[in-house]
């Protein structure tokens, strides 16, 4: 996707005038630090995810940076958070370049306040989560915002919930929220199940209510008092808004109600990192909407993270 052009108004500063910078120097620190995670090539269904984290800041521009804050004031975004960019992780589907994302998340961890890893497909969430948990595996937790349990064998998109299991990641303190009907096996359920993880159905969602099925998803995550990933994997939207999504379906969420998890989820320190996977830019027709709702929880995570000051 290229860059919009958009007229210019000198009263209406984009988002897309932030920083970007290669590395922090060693001294340095940030509240928000972007990194790409452009993995794809395990990908069950065909895509082009690898597209994706770029054609996301492309589409940045199109936004404003203002938001209403928590205690009802304007906020704006680059005016509360430093905000910097360290570029993509070169091949993270290989295993040295996986190794390299995690050793890059994790001292990312270690100097901004929250980290936004833009996919790639859901095999992101592994690198990047276990660069953010550091030497907290132990007492970590995870959420996902998915259609899929994402506990297949292998490796894959479909894969990345095991493998942060097997890496040692407790059961007990995965959430997984949106999961869709006629999306997963029997089996898949069992071992989520055997696993302690906890389950919030789509329909669960839309009869609790985002507000209360995340503030539920956030104390069993926290509740060994470790850092939380949240995992958002944007086929848990309705097919209407991601196309671009190739396992998403009809009657998944509804752009508002995951723009509203994502602030919800980012306003909490206890939430570390946050990812977005699973978009295929390349086939976002007819009107690159996937991209742009991926550009919007960019923006509404880094509005959650300025509502916590
Ligand atoms: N995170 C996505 N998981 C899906 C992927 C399906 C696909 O690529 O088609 C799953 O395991 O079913």
């Amino acid at each position: 996707m290229s860059t919009p052009q958009l007229s210019h108004d000198p009263l209406w500063p984009r988002t897309g005038a932030w920083p970007s910078v290669a590395t922090l120097a060693a001294d340095e620190t940030a509240d928000l630090a972007i990194i790409g995670i452009p993995t794809w090539r395990t990908s069950l269904s065909a895509t082009q995810a690898h597209t994706t984290p770029d054609a996301i800041r492309d589409a940045l521009p199109r936004y404003a940076g203002h938001v209403r804050g928590a205690n009802g004031a304007s906020l704006v975004l680059d005016e509360a958070l430093r905000i910097v960019d360290a570029g993509n992780i070169t091949e993270p589907d290989a295993p040295s370049g996986e190794a390299n994302a995690i050793a890059t998340v994790a001292d990312l961890a270690t100097r901004a306040r929250l980290i936004v890893a833009l996919g790639g497909d859901n095999a992101a969430t592994v690198p990047a989560a276990l660069g953010a948990y550091g030497s907290d595996l132990a007492t970590a937790g995870l959420i996902t915002f998915d259609a899929h349990h994402d506990l297949r064998d292998g490796t894959s998109n479909g894969s990345p919930v095991r493998r942060l299991v097997e890496a040692g990641l407790d059961g007990s303190r995965i959430v997984q929220i949106g999961i869709a009907d006629f999306a997963n096996s029997i089996e898949y359920t069992q071992r989520a199940n055997e696993l302690g993880i906890t389950i919030i159905h789509r329909d669960d969602v839309a009869e609790r209510g985002m507000a209360n099925v995340v503030a539920e998803a956030l104390s069993i995550a926290g509740a060994a008092g470790g850092p939380i990933h949240v995992d958002i994997d944007v086929d848990v939207c309705d097919r209407s808004i991601a196309p671009a999504c190739p396992a998403s379906l009809p009657g998944g969420f509804s752009a508002h109600e995951l723009l509203s998890a994502a602030r919800l989820v980012a306003r909490d320190a206890r939430v570390r990192s946050v990812d977005l996977t699973e978009i295929d830019a390349t086939t976002d027709a007819p009107d690159g909407r996937t991209i742009r709702l991926a550009a919007l929880l960019v923006l509404q995570i880094a509005a959650g993270l300025a509502d916590r000051t």
